[in-house]
């Protein structure tokens, strides 16, 4: 039996506003994506989806504000869009089939163009709202002045139309690859080793040399559970029970203090509303095994 082989890869998707991007990715990701508030992450590039399987993962990168600039900022917005088409293994060009070839996709065309190495899919989406006809006149019409598409799919993402088999296809051109994330992770964090430091901050400030460095901080899960909040659940990690009694402190008073200073700085980090959840949990000598570490969501570059 030959050793099966694991790939990986980024793909961007690109289009103008109200294409179907979001209802796509969340076809393929599932309904927990883009969690975080937008606010914290305009300026780079997010991680928007993770799409794993037995033996592949894909990740699905956004490319914020591509549309015509307006003034120096929102050039710069495209710049930075514009660049993470060039770091992707692949991009997914995203247009509307019941709307003709328009200016926003031209914008976006001419500066496909422009890119050399990274194959370009070309994917009409809501086929499910026009006649074969409309969809071949359609077709057609992205033929004309445009980059060389890798492969053109008319898809719904609604209906869910095709959507498999552009999977399949765009696994087929990955090479080789780590699996960059955890297959249950469906978005990246990055905010979530800073989460972790704020709360361990605060642990440290309260409880002065009470409690020693050793303390640990995992985030076990960052979610927007509705409209109003963002829900981030956190075990306080400590070697003996009574490090653990003083971080909780008398009926609880330690921790909630840790908890409501550490709720304020993330708030502010994400700029948005934030239910803290924390747990203190005793793992003794945890650091001195490499196991526990993992168990514990910790990743070597935490260090
Ligand atoms: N009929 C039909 N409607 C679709 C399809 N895909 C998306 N839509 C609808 O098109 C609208 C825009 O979809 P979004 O996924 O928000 O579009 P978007 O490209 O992410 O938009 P921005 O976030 O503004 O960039 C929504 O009302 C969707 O329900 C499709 O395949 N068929």
């Amino acid at each position: 039996m030959t050793e099966k082989v694991f790939k990986s890869g980024f793909v961007a998707i690109i289009g103008r506003p109200n294409v179907g991007k979001s209802t796509l990715l969340n076809r393929i990701v599932g309904e927990k994506i883009a969690i975080m508030s937008d606010k914290a992450q305009t300026t780079r590039n997010k991680i928007q989806g993770i799409y794993t399987t037995d033996d592949a993962q894909v990740v699905f990168i956004d490319t914020p504000g591509v549309h015509k600039p307006q003034n120096s900022l929102g050039d710069f917005m495209v710049k930075s869009a514009f660049s993470s088409l060039h770091e992707a293994d692949a991009i997914w060009f995203v247009v509307d089939a019941s709307m003709p070839r328009g200016r926003g996709d031209d914008f976006i065309i001419e500066r496909l163009k422009e890119i050399k190495a990274t194959p370009i899919y070309l994917l009409i989406n809501k086929v499910d709202l026009v006649d074969p006809q409309t969809l071949l006149d359609i077709i057609a019409s992205y033929q004309v002045e445009a980059p060389e598409w890798q492969e053109v799919y008319p898809i719904s993402a609604t209906e869910g139309d095709n959507v498999p088999q552009l999977l399949e296809n765009i696994i087929s051109i990955l090479d080789e690859g780590p699996q960059y994330f955890d297959a249950d992770q469906l978005t990246d964090h990055p905010e979530r080793f800073v989460i972790g430091e704020l709360i361990r901050e605060k642990v440290l400030q309260l409880t002065r040399q009470e409690v020693p460095h050793s303390v640990a901080v995992v985030i076990d899960k960052i979610a927007r559970e509705n409209e109003e909040k963002i829900h981030v659940q956190a075990s306080i990690i400590v070697e003996r029970p009574t490090q653990k009694n003083i971080i909780i402190g008398k009926q609880g008073k330690m921790i909630k203090q840790i908890g409501t200073r550490a709720r304020q700085d993330i708030e502010r980090l994400l700029g948005d509303k934030v239910f803290l959840e924390t747990w203190v949990k005793v793992e003794p000598r945890w650091r001195d095994r490499p196991q526990a570490l993992q168990t514990l969501g910790y990743k070597e570059q935490d260090y």
